[in-house]
């Protein structure tokens, strides 16, 4: 198409929202009129089963939960007095948490004020967190803040060395909807271990979120150990569109980032998304072109761009709310469809320099999503060379890879946004929580559950079982043995494999475990228990 030509195609296609300031641009993914009016019948159900959803009808059949994420930043809209009440009283709770530990009326046990928040949690229990933080925490917040995001000795170290000194005036917040998750468990019992070696009372510095019932064993723990708090995560929302509730909020307010902002900006997308127009509906844009580039197959990857650093944590926080969303075996009448959408992506301009070269020349398996903020930063630029900013050049660039990538047969779509502000941030959200609950019923799949995280979790389980059944045998015998013999000894020789990588770590992590003989035939190892 020409210039002139896509020029219009631009115009028809441009989707604006005044109040959010902010562009959806679709006119470089390659459908034409007819794909979009046979996509119409389909767009048609896919409203009617968002808005039962928003109703609070049992939108995740499997697990039987309303999934209700909608209601937390309007609760006018929640289906009844008793959970509109539960979001609100959470709300004035964490405000009311958050000023007290700033102003100092909520002390540490020594009575100093909290200078340090560490954040444990995982998943739709951190990346939301860690993606706002980092898109719009000041430089210096009122509390800094720290993440274990994972089960990883050494990346707990790293973390608690960065805390330091400071543990003493660190607020620890232990987030897990389930408040079984063993990763958040684990860093939860290292940063207690850290905190102990260092005579400090963990409990009083510590807070939950999770579900406040008895199927969470986390809530156990507070209740026994008498945690500084608790704060309530609903049944209804799921971990990974939890971002604008206790999970997402209580962090961001403590740092100091105006969440009631956040939960205005993604209100107002939400009213914009419920538009049955899809053309008027910046959500039903991106479900419609993400259908075009896979063929309502996945065919094709989201390859995240934004232009601006602050933003760089947004492709892996959508990477779980679109992946563990969309990825799934099953339709809902069962039939097997294997649907997803693989996301990655880091920022623009910096990937230039490093994968674009495959997205323009390369392989055609993805479309781009460009992530464009118009306002460069907070100060005037100064001019590089004349009348030329460094903000120029990113902008240069975005239009220059979107230009190099379309004149090579490749779509991209761009969102832009005036800046990244608590109110654009909470829209965003919104955006793509709403994107991916439009797609999911246009290729009928059940986006608010994840079995196959579920399979994964059993099976690791299963491997730290047998662990335990390994070294019970190990520990009690004092001969050398073969894998093979300790396989066929605790009746496990289907397992050999496993057991043998089991050995092997804990070889490599002085546990008295030793392996003897040429490590290129594991067969013929010798272990052998030395204390
Ligand atoms: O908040 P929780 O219950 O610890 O779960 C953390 C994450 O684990 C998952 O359940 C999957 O493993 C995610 O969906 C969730 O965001």
């Amino acid at each position: 198409m020409d210039n002139l030509r896509l020029w219009q195609r631009y115009q028809d296609w441009l989707y604006y929202h005044p109040t959010l300031d902010l562009y959806i641009d679709v006119s470089r993914m390659g459908f034409d009129d007819s794909f979009y009016e046979s996509m119409l019948p389909k767009f048609a159900v896919a409203f009617e089963s968002v808005a039962k959803l928003e109703q609070g009808a049992i939108a995740n059949p499997d697990e039987k939960r309303m999934v209700g994420h909608y209601w937390l930043r309007n609760t006018d809209i929640a289906p009844n007095q008793e959970i509109k009440r539960e979001i609100e009283d959470c709300l004035v709770k964490i405000k009311d948490f958050t000023q007290k530990v700033h102003s100092g009326a909520i002390k540490t046990p020594f009575g100093e004020k909290f200078t340090d928040l560490l954040s444990i949690g995982i998943g739709g229990s951190a990346l939301g967190p860690q993606f706002v933080s980092q898109a719009l925490a000041d430089i210096n917040p009122q509390l800094k803040i720290h993440f274990i995001d994972n089960t990883d000795p050494d990346g707990i170290d790293r973390t608690l060395t960065q805390i330091k000194d400071r543990l003493k005036t660190t607020l620890v917040l232990v987030i897990s909807k389930s408040g079984g998750t063993p990763e958040t468990r684990n860093g939860m019992l290292e940063a207690k271990h850290a905190y102990e070696k260092q005579g400090l009372n963990f409990a009083r510095q510590a807070v939950a979120i999770t579900m406040m019932d008895d199927s969470s064993k986390l809530y156990q723990i507070v209740q026994e150990e008498d945690w500084l708090d608790c704060f309530p995560m609903f049944d209804w929302v799921g971990g990974r569109t939890s971002e604008l509730s206790s999970v997402g909020l209580l962090p961001a307010a403590l740092e100091g980032i105006d969440i009631d902002a956040m939960l205005a900006g993604a209100k107002e997308m939400d009213i914009a998304t419920r538009e049955t127009n899809v053309k008027n509906n910046p959500s039903a844009l991106l479900a419609l072109s993400w259908y075009y580039a896979g063929n309502g197959r996945g065919e094709k990857d989201m390859v995240m761009l934004p232009y601006k650093d602050s933003l760089l944590l947004f492709s892996r926080y959508l990477q779980q709310l679109v992946m563990e969303s969309l990825g799934k075996e099953k339709d809902l009448d069962g039939n097997s469809v294997y649907q997803g959408i693989a996301v990655y992506g880091n920022k623009g301009s910096t990937d230039q320099h490093a994968y674009v070269q495959q997205l323009r020349e390369g392989i055609s398996n993805f479309f781009v999503t460009f992530i464009e903020v118009l306002k460069d930063r907070e100060t005037k630029s100064i001019e590089l060379e004349k009348n030329v900013t460094s903000g120029d050049y990113l902008s240069g660039f975005l239009q220059g890879t979107r230009q190099a990538l379309y004149d090579n047969g490749r779509d991209s779509i761009t969102v832009t946004v005036n800046e990244v502000t608590p109110y654009t941030v909470g829209a965003l959200i919104a955006l793509y929580e709403r994107a991916v609950s439009i797609y999911a019923y246009l290729v009928n799949i059940n986006a608010y559950h994840q079995p196959g995280v579920e399979a994964g979790k059993k099976a690791a389980a299963s491997i730290l079982a047998l662990q335990k059944e390994v070294l019970d045998l190990i520990q009690n015998n004092s001969q050398s043995l073969t894998i093979q013999e300790i396989a066929d000894k605790i009746d496990k020789s289907q397992d050999i494999e496993a057991i043998y990588k089991i050995l092997r770590h804990l070889s490599a992590n002085n546990r008295g475990i030793h392996l003897e003989g040429d490590r290129i035939s594991p067969s013929n190892l010798q272990v052998k228990y030395m204390k």
